[in-house]
């Protein structure tokens, strides 16, 4: 299959490109490198192109023989979203509905769609399945949740087949420790953890420390890049026309903020001074996958369960390269 990978630059992306390529797929990656790396995409399948720019998604999709579509790019930071909700819906839902269009206009007929555990808000049970109610908190969430509608109506009056993602917290980097995660600015813990191990940040923020946890902090289901990307994989495999599946991608284990910083003061044997402060707006308490539906369906299962080794993927892909792509 020859697929065009939205957002594939990017972190998330970059490492499905891998996992595609090592299905022996076709792969074009189509991103504008507003947070990407053309570093971390195959510099002869990159095509530098916006999501808001139609004609450059036409062009794309038309004479490369494209039978799928896997979209990644959005704006993804919770805060930011909070902050700027336009800035969200312009690029996460008017982009992606131009794509949607771009794609059927070119008669691509499958596409797989990352979509994320705040479009559940705050839940009222943990583990979460697929059957929770969608209520999002943030901005963010409400721009996934958008598209999710929008590509079940698609697929009901023009017979599009999609597969949506609902990711827990990415995080990890490839085995070979060559892509990993490198954001600007860099708002997820474990990055920002892993710096200020580095000596590269003074300390750890603790945003909130009177959640209703055992510990007070937020709790988080960390899924590691490789197995979302192996997630993609088959989730694609499975897409029909004018069908839809969704999906959790989670390892349905919690770990709170300390517990993150725990392992990471482990794993790293360096001092990483923490300092606490108010909760951040837009979190949720406690998100934790049940991806029983996916290991069901697809025979998927996660090879990084452990909170532990997610951190020393990530480390040893931060040590390698203190300042991402640009440690090259
Ligand atoms: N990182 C997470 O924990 C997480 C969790 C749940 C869902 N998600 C979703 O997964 C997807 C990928 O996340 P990521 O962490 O890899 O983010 P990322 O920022 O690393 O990757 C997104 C890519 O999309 C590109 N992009 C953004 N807007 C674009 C546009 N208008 N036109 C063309 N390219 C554009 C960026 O340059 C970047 O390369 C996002 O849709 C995000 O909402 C991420
Ligand atoms: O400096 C920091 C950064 C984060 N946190 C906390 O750590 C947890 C995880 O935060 P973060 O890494 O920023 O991820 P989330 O806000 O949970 O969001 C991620 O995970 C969501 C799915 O759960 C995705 O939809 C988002 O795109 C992705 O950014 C939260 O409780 C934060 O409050 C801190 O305490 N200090």
């Amino acid at each position: 299959m020859a697929i065009l990978v939205v957002g594939g630059a990017g972190y998330i992306g970059s490492h499905t490109v891998r996992e595609l390529e090592k299905a022996g797929q076709q792969v074009w990656v189509f991103d504008n490198l507003s947070q990407g790396h053309a570093e971390a995409a195959r510099g002869d399948r990159l095509i530098r192109g916006d999501l808001l720019d139609r004609a450059a998604l036409d062009d794309a999709l038309r004479g490369r023989d494209i039978d799928a579509v896997m979209h990644f790019a959005a704006f993804a930071s919770v805060p930011e979203s909070v902050a700027d909700p336009a800035k969200y819906y312009r690029n996460n839902v008017v982009g992606t509905l131009n794509l949607l269009d771009a794609m059927l206009a070119a008669g691509v007929t499958r596409i797989v769609f990352s979509s994320t555990a705040a479009v559940y808000g705050v839940p009222d049970v943990v583990p979460i399945s697929e059957e929770s109610p969608t209520r999002p908190i943030n901005p963010y969430g409400f721009t996934k949740l958008a598209i999710e509608r929008a590509l079940a109506d698609y697929a009901h009056a023009y017979g599009l087949g999609y597969a949506v993602l609902r990711y827990f917290n990415a995080c990890g980097a490839s085995s070979d420790a060559t892509i990993g995660e490198d954001h600007t600015p860099e708002t997820h813990l474990i990055p920002i953890i892993l710096q200020v191990a580095l000596g590269q940040r003074e300390s750890l923020s603790i945003f909130g420390t009177n959640y209703p946890t055992p510990d007070g902090t937020c709790i988080r289901d960390y899924i590691h890049v490789e197995d979302l990307a192996d997630a993609h994989v088959r989730a694609l495999a499975k897409i029909e026309p004018g069908r839809g599946l969704t999906y959790n991608v989670g390892t349905g284990v919690g770990a709170s903020v300390r517990g993150v910083l725990d392992a990471a003061l482990q794993i790293t044997g360096r001092p990483i001074p923490a300092v606490e402060f108010p909760r951040r707006p837009g979190d949720p308490p406690a998100l934790v996958a049940s991806s029983d539906a996916l290991q069901r369906d697809l025979g998927w299962s996660p090879r990084y369960p452990k909170i532990a080794d997610v951190i020393a993927s990530a480390w040893k892909w931060h040590s390698t390269h203190p300042n991402g792509y640009r440690s090259r």
